[in-house]
């Protein structure tokens, strides 16, 4: 519970001062926007009331205050009261800080013991299991749900619950193997070198979940994951000028197939600009398409530092390599970790799909991990 020492008006704003916190100032503007009566803001759906030019241009004529609240008249006749509670959120530091995602870096296998691994039912009967998945989510990019039905149906209530099924070009569920329904080498037994998924997207979808339905009659077929931002940030310290490139210059990929031609340009290495940190990794190098340079340099600088970012995601150590078994499914952040498999042979089935990040990080802000 916030409380208010003293407030004031400067100018054509005020000033309050909370107990143990700093002094936070508010426009006039902002305040006759921010005003909660019933004209101005529908409460039971969280919505303004009006349009951003239909807001008065009025100025404060008197301004009173206690512990709880601060109360404006305007020189509208119009009132407005704020309780403190509300407008302590504001403090801009505050209030940045708090929209941070602070990933917790990793290399190697040492990830396999910090993320979750958790039954399936406390995943899917308790907030507590529900929100250890997503923390797992937010800090290290992957969690692993155990002892779930081999089957496409259990496996798409696990989807379900971690955000809701993203339909692609490749469905909603979707089943593979090594029959080529699709034109990508995922339905082949190939190995396949770390990557991100959809980055001809325009959005790229968020999760990957995966589950290995079955595989009989072979060997091969296990998962390497890598951490993305960990590569970013090792070319950050040791190749600035090609880190400094892949957060500018767009890289173009596409998908196509019969009836389809998917094709966005982006920078590998988006940039948060809240942290000036790496918010999405897009690092496909099968899936670039064939592109045109202004110049040598950009051209040679597109070799250079593509080569120099793989060769982090490519190092062993840096990798988690391990063997999915029917039973457990497999979460990661599409926007953050990359996957690669390597060759099988025999029967390999995989189950999965793929969840947008607006619809996954809504879950873990109701479940109160992000704001
Ligand atoms: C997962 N599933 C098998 C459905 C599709 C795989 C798509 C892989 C593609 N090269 C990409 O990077 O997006
Ligand atoms: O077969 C696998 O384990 C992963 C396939 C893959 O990389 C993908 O679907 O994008």
């Amino acid at each position: 519970m916030a409380a208010i020492r003293e407030a004031k008006i400067i100018d054509r704003a005020i000033e309050i001062q909370l107990e143990k916190a700093n002094s936070i100032r508010f426009e006039d503007c902002w305040l006759r926007d921010h005003c909660r009566c019933t004209s101005c803001y529908h409460a039971d759906t969280f919505q303004r009331a009006k349009h951003i030019l239909d807001i008065p241009d009025s100025k404060i004529v008197s301004l009173k205050y206690n512990e709880n609240q601060v109360i404006i008249t305007w020189d509208d006749g119009h009132t407005s009261i704020f309780e403190a509670d509300f407008l302590a959120q504001f403090d801009y530091k505050k209030w940045n800080d708090g929209r941070k995602l602070k990933p917790v870096l990793w290399h190697g296998d040492e990830v396999a013991t910090k993320i979750t691994r958790i039954h399936v039912d406390k995943f899917l009967n308790t907030k507590d299991g529900a929100r250890s998945v997503f923390q797992s989510l937010l800090d290290y990019g992957v969690a692993l749900i155990e002892e779930v039905n081999a089957t496409l149906e259990d496996t798409e209530v696990v989807c379900k619950a971690l955000g809701g099924v993203q339909h692609t070009i490749f469905g909603g569920m979707w089943q593979f193997t090594t029959r080529a329904d699709h034109a990508d080498t995922a339905y082949t037994n190939i190995p396949l070198a770390l990557h991100n998924d959809s980055t001809y997207f325009t959005e790229s979808t968020g999760l990957q979940i995966l589950h290995c339905l079955e595989h009989s009659n072979g060997e091969g077929g296990d998962t390497i994951l890598v951490d993305g931002f960990y590569g970013a940030t090792r070319l950050r310290h040791e190749f600035p000028e090609d880190y400094a490139f892949l957060t500018k210059f767009n890289i173009e990929a596409e998908y196509i197939e019969e009836g389809h031609h998917h094709k966005f340009s982006s920078p590998v290495i988006k940039i948060d600009a809240k942290t000036n940190d790496p918010a999405q990794i897009r690092y496909n190098v099968y899936d670039r398409s064939p592109m045109a340079f202004t110049s040598s340099e950009d051209c040679r600088a597109y070799y250079r530092s593509l080569r120099n970012l793989g060769r982090y995601y490519e190092d062993t150590k840096n990798q988690w390599q391990f063997k999915l078994w029917p039973g457990t499914v497999m979460v990661m952040d599409n926007f953050r970790v990359l996957h690669g498999r390597t060759g099988f042979t025999g029967t390999r089935v995989l189950a999965g799909s793929y969840v947008s990040r607006s619809d996954w990080l809504d879950r873990a802000r109701v479940l109160g991990l992000i704001q």
